[in-house]
């Protein structure tokens, strides 16, 4: 029989084996270095010797983490889904698919963007007695409900549009703003086109405008009997759990303007009380997992943030090739796309684009083993994510999942539904977020929980097609961005040093090369030790005169030199061969510098706290606004520093003050000192430093040039120079 999907092995590997084994002999040749030549008694005496082995250690470190970082570049592949076989062999006798949504503020994920993103999913090109979309809102907002109200209004104009026209992306908010009138001429008539733009546009304003004036308008709120679970003054830490479902797909009478059935519209906030931890994301996925089974109880679940919207309606047959697969398919666990993001600017100045992850590293892992499960746009089996382990001998019943009308019924099923919503769940030591569903305790709960269904003995699918499947919103700005980014370093990190750390929970599970995979992120957080020294001892050396690399008339400068270069190069090509730009790339390298010296340094510290239980964990989440001065900013690529001046800044401008002044220091005593002795001696530490300095221009500019709002803070910069107070001394010291 035809298989429903092709597993193809990059080729052109012996080239890169063939880099690669150079690179490991340069590595072999700097460490070998570092141990026989250390600096005695007459190279500089004790301290020198010292920073030495700093030097030795750090490189160890690097080592590591690229050894381990070839684990995901060792077996790339790429999967291909025939749809057109899946169609030709089940029709639409296909199994029903369950949709979770998940907001939880609607200050920073306005509700207005999250009834696109649940839009665009109830367009999915699928059966509609088949589909049924959850939104989980953990900020208990009235605004969101009132959204989804409206929302589940204009489905029944957006639903047959779609379908009629199969137009692409839907959600409307895409839509319109991709296409233009002229263009669609023979599509549709432009009178429709308008009409359903202004509905949208209507939609949107009455929304927004809900939200500015913090209230849902009175005579909407006679609507639906939903909105009088506001009625008891109820608060986002303390109140009740609510379900509401705003559209049966099994009630024949609530069809869409053409008279074809809509899917089902869940609206759901769990229970929230003061005294019980609720657990984040983790916690509504859980509560959904539950509700979801009362309602519809499909087999396969997507689960999509937000602020996420679907660009391909055809994405839930794809990865149904994938479960149904004759082969394979009873092995698969879940099928996880790539998290691509429709804000990026041209040269991506926060280095946001997860593209190298998703092009290479993700297509790495699924060669041995199977990705991550990255949260966002992935496929799971209801049954799996509860918990199942795998046998040979498992086979899926696609049947199931409830059709009946819920009707009569309805009130019935919403109780019940509310009461797998409650506290009890978490708070009542009960084995969900341990043993069944998402897990608890980890701010990437999503990797945790992939990892445990790996090593249940399933398998995950790397799904990547040309048409991406999901487009989201990255941060727009350097605090948001180093914020997020401090959160998945902390988790992956604190996996490493948990029970699940993937070399002992994986262990005799699932491959070395996956578990080294899972390792790669979990690195992130403590390299940035090593990088603060690798910043500051080198810097530091040229201006105090303490050289730490071999002269440049030593053959050992050949593998100090070629290992910068080599891997550079590669990063670069590998970055352009994933549509990366040249500024983009070095754009990317300036956040690099600045993450491992501010995110991932506070997420070693958040991760030690936490395990000396001095503090709990935190889910800090991903604003998806940011006003409009701010936006034109992000448009014109300046980074954004201001207006507050956090302790993250303070270290940036740190960092680039000191780089300054040691390349300033060091070439003002070798110029001095007017013999080029010195300066073969410290060669390589000026092109160090003036590395440092050359990707660090945007700071300075932050710091001394520009004066619009996005500045470095002037408080920021007078700390940043006090800090470096000592440098600038010893170079003073120099000149005099
Ligand atoms: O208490 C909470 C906190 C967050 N969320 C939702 O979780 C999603 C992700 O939050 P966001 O702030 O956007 O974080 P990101 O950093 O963008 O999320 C990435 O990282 C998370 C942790 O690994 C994954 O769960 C996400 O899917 C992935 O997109 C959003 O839809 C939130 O509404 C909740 O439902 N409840
Ligand atoms: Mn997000």
């Amino acid at each position: 029989m035809e298989r429903l999907f092709a597993t193809e092995r990059l080729r052109a590997r012996a080239l890169y084996m063939f880099y690669a084994a150079t690179v490991a002999t340069a590595i072999c040749l700097v460490l070998y270095y570092r141990v026989a030549f250390v600096p005695g008694e007459a190279g500089g005496g004790r301290a020198t010797s010292w920073l030495w082995l700093g030097m030795l250690a750090a490189e160890l470190w690097f080592g590591v983490c690229w050894v381990v970082a070839q684990s995901v570049r060792w077996r790339p592949v790429r999967r291909r889904a025939f749809s057109d076989r899946l169609a030709a062999r089940y029709g639409d006798n296909l199994p029903c698919v369950d949709i979770f949504v998940c907001t939880a503020d609607p200050r920073s994920e306005p509700p207005s963007l999250v009834v696109c993103a649940v839009l665009s999913v109830m367009a999915y090109n699928y059966p509609a007695d088949k589909l049924s979309v959850y939104l989980s809102d953990d900020g208990c907002s009235a605004l969101t409900f009132y959204a989804l109200w409206e929302a589940s209004q204009f489905a029944k104009l957006w639903l047959p549009f779609c379908r009629k026209h199969s137009i692409e992306p839907r959600s409307p908010a895409a839509y319109f703003s991709e296409s233009e009138m002229g263009k669609l001429g023979e599509l549709c008539s432009v009178q429709e086109w308008s009409l359903l733009k202004e509905s949208y546009k209507g939609m949107t304003e009455r929304i927004d405008c809900a939200v500015l004036l913090g209230m849902v308008p009175e005579q909407i709120r006679a609507m639906h009997k939903g909105f009088y679970e506001w009625d008891s003054g109820i608060t986002l830490q303390n109140h009740q759990p609510i379900v509401q479902v705003l559209i049966d797909r099994n009630n024949p009478t609530v069809v869409d303007n053409e008279g074809s059935q809509l899917p089902t519209l869940v609206y759901m906030a769990r229970e929230k009380r003061p005294k019980c931890h609720h657990n984040f994301k983790a916690g509504a996925m859980n509560a959904l997992i539950r509700v979801s089974s009362v309602i519809s109880n499909s087999p396969i679940i997507l689960n999509v943030d937000c602020d996420v919207y679907s660009n391909n309606s055809d994405s839930i047959r794809d990865a149904l090739c994938f479960f149904l697969d004759e082969k394979m398919g009873h092995k698969v666990g879940f099928v996880q796309c790539p998290q691509n993001y429709t804000n990026l600017t041209k040269n991506d100045i926060y280095g946001n684009s997860l593209n190298v992850i998703n092009e290479v590293e993700l297509c790495g892992m699924d060669g041995v083993g199977g990705p991550a499960y990255i949260g966002t746009g992935c496929f799971h089996r209801r049954e799996i994510i509860s918990g199942r382990s795998f046998s040979e001998d498992y086979k899926q019943d696609w049947e199931t999942g409830i059709m009946e009308k819920l009707g009569e019924h309805m009130n019935e099923i919403e109780e019940q539904a509310k009461s797998l919503a409650t506290c009890d769940y978490e708070c009542n030591n009960t084995q969900w977020g341990r043993e069944v569903g998402v897990k608890y305790g980890c701010p990437v709960e999503d990797v945790i929980t992939g990892l445990a269904i790996q090593c249940r003995g399933w398998v995950s699918v790397y799904f990547n097609p040309a048409r991406k499947a999901f487009l989201g919103l990255a941060p727009t700005t350097l605090a948001q961005t180093l914020l997020q980014h401090r959160r998945f370093s902390e988790g992956n990190f604190s996996i490493l040093l948990s029970r699940y750390c993937p070399f002992l929970f994986g262990h005799g599970k699932v491959k070395l090369w996956l578990q080294m995979g899972y390792c790669t992120y979990g690195l992130w957080a403590p390299s940035s030790l090593p990088t603060l020294y690798y910043i500051f001892v080198p810097s530091v050396g040229l201006l105090c005169r303490i050289p730490l690399f071999p002269e440049l008339t030593s053959p050992w400068i050949l593998p100090f030199a070629y290992l910068p270069a080599a891997m550079y190069i590669y990063s670069l090509y590998e970055a352009l061969s994933c549509g990366v730009t040249l500024k983009g790339w070095w754009n990317g390298q300036r956040m690099w510098v600045i993450k491992r010296t501010t995110s991932y340094l506070f997420a070693v510290a958040d991760t030690i706290f936490r395990l000396l239980g001095l503090s709990a964990m935190a889910f800090a989440i991903t604003p998806k606004v940011s006003d409009e001065d701010q936006s034109r900013r992000y448009e014109q690529e300046l980074m954004e520093f201001g207006p507050s001046s956090s302790l993250e800044f303070v270290i940036v401008a740190a960092i680039a003050l000191l780089s300054l002044v040691c390349l300033a220091g060091g070439l003002s005593w070798i110029v001095a000192s007017g013999c080029t002795a010195s300066c073969l001696k410290f060669f390589l530490q000026i092109v160090l430093c003036g590395a440092l300095v050359a990707i660090n221009v945007p700071v300075y500019e932050a710091m001394f040039i520009r004066n619009d709002r996005g500045r470095m803070a002037p408080g920021v910069t007078l700390t940043a120079t006090g800090l470096v107070l000592p440098a600038c001394l010893i170079w003073a010291n120099i000149v005099l």
